[in-house]
């Protein structure tokens, strides 16, 4: 077992997780509810996208929806790629390749991100295009993916390619079961028509474990409050130390102390403009260099707590001991008083923040499984 699997269990191992429930409640209870909604709109879709966080291409699969996503036509739109490493992505698109899985990187705030992605979906519904008169495809995912922001760029294609009056066309596909309703949709083409529902519901991940809990919660994909901050970053930095991410921060490291003896060597000669007060910069102007700086700080506590650190990664006492000190460094780094209440829960806010974002490097968190080797007989 991995010291990051021992130290999660050792921290989480008492909040004694289970499918029911537990300290950790991973499940809020319409899960069931909405599950069962999804499954029956699914049986009306002629395409599915899946649309996954590419930090977590595996984790963020809905487990309880794959037996039906896997028996339908599906493109997996492996969206955020902007925050995801692009050295392991194409590992992924690899090992979808070998899964004979139709699977894209996608960025929802990019135009012609999902311009591809749409190509491939009608060049998917070809065969059927030529059959069927009106086609309709869903869009799926766990909480905090991109669905809206995708459906949203969807929507702005496909307003540009029809006129206005064709927009807000909505997709009449018959009552649902137990429910007499309509499903809103908008063309994205004409000759046959194809429709995307823009009702993507609410789905709670299914979570098998709690590593798979915690990636989920580090992309936000679970609300912080239900496991709370500061195991998040814990976490967090579990995984950074035993990949050892922090040492690639050198640099930075140098560069800032560089920069700070540069400023000590000129701050000895005399300047009339020391003696007035500083004036605080405007923080929109300087927004940019405010969340640079900070971002810098962290990495330089980071790479020197572990860069000094003697023991050994793969003890998970060790590790925690290493961890403890990084809290105390980031305190420091994010300036932090630690006479403040809660010091250590607004740490952790601020570096999951910094590392949402995508400040402290793209990163993707699952392993790519071997490639699904397929005999030829
Ligand atoms: N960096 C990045 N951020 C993205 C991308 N797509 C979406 N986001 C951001 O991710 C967050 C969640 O996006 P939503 O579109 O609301 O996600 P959702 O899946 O609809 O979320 P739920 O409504 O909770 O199910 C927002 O802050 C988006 O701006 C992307 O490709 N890259």
């Amino acid at each position: 077992m991995s010291s990051v699997n021992k130290i999660i269990k050792k921290c989480l191992g008492e909040m004694s997780f289970n499918t029911g429930g537990g300290a950790i409640n991973w499940y809020p209870g319409h899960m069931a509810a909405a599950t069962r909604a999804i499954n029956s709109r699914l049986k009306l879709a002629d395409l599915v996208i899946e649309v996954r966080d590419s930090r977590i291409p595996l984790s963020s699969a809905n487990q309880d929806l794959q037996p039906r996503l896997s028996s339908k036509r599906r493109v997996i739109a492996l969206n955020k790629k902007d925050l995801a490493n692009p050295n392991i992505m194409h590992k992924w698109v690899d090992y979808f390749d070998s899964c004979k899985q139709d699977c894209l990187p996608i960025n929802a705030h990019s135009r012609s991100s999902v311009q591809k992605l749409l190509e491939l979906v009608e060049l998917k519904l070809k065969e059927k295009i030529a059959k069927e008169p009106t086609l309709l495809v869903m869009v799926v995912g766990v909480p905090n993916v991109g669905k809206s922001a995708l459906i949203n760029c969807i929507h702005q294609i496909a307003s540009s390619r029809f006129p206005v009056q064709e927009k807000k066309k909505r997709a009449k596909v018959g009552p649902l079961p137990g429910v007499t309703q309509d499903i809103a949709g908008f063309k994205i083409a004409q000759r046959p028509s194809i429709y995307v529902l823009d009702t993507p519901g609410v789905l709670v991940p299914t979570i098998s474990d709690i590593e798979t809990g915690l990636k989920l919660a580090l992309a936000g994909s679970v609300k912080d409050s239900v496991v709370g901050e500061e195991r998040i970053a814990q976490y967090l930095l579990a995984v950074l130390n035993t990949r050892q991410t922090p040492l690639h921060w050198r640099n930075v490291h140098n560069n800032t102390l560089k920069e700070l003896q540069n400023e000590t060597d000129n701050g000895s000669d005399y300047n009339i403009k020391h003696l007035l007060p500083k004036r605080r910069a405007l923080p929109d102007a300087s927004n940019v260099h405010y969340v640079e700086g900070v971002t810098k700080e962290v990495q330089c506590a980071l790479y020197s707590t572990l860069s000094e650190f003697q023991g050994d990664l793969q003890d998970e006492n060790e590790l925690e001991i290493l961890i403890e000190k990084q809290f105390e460094a980031l305190q420091k780094a994010l300036k932090i008083s630690s006479r403040a209440n809660e010091a250590r829960m607004m740490v952790s806010k601020k570096f999951l923040t910094l590392f949402r974002a995508g400040k402290l490097g793209p990163f993707i968190l699952d392993d790519v499984p071997n490639p699904v080797v397929t005999s030829k007989s």
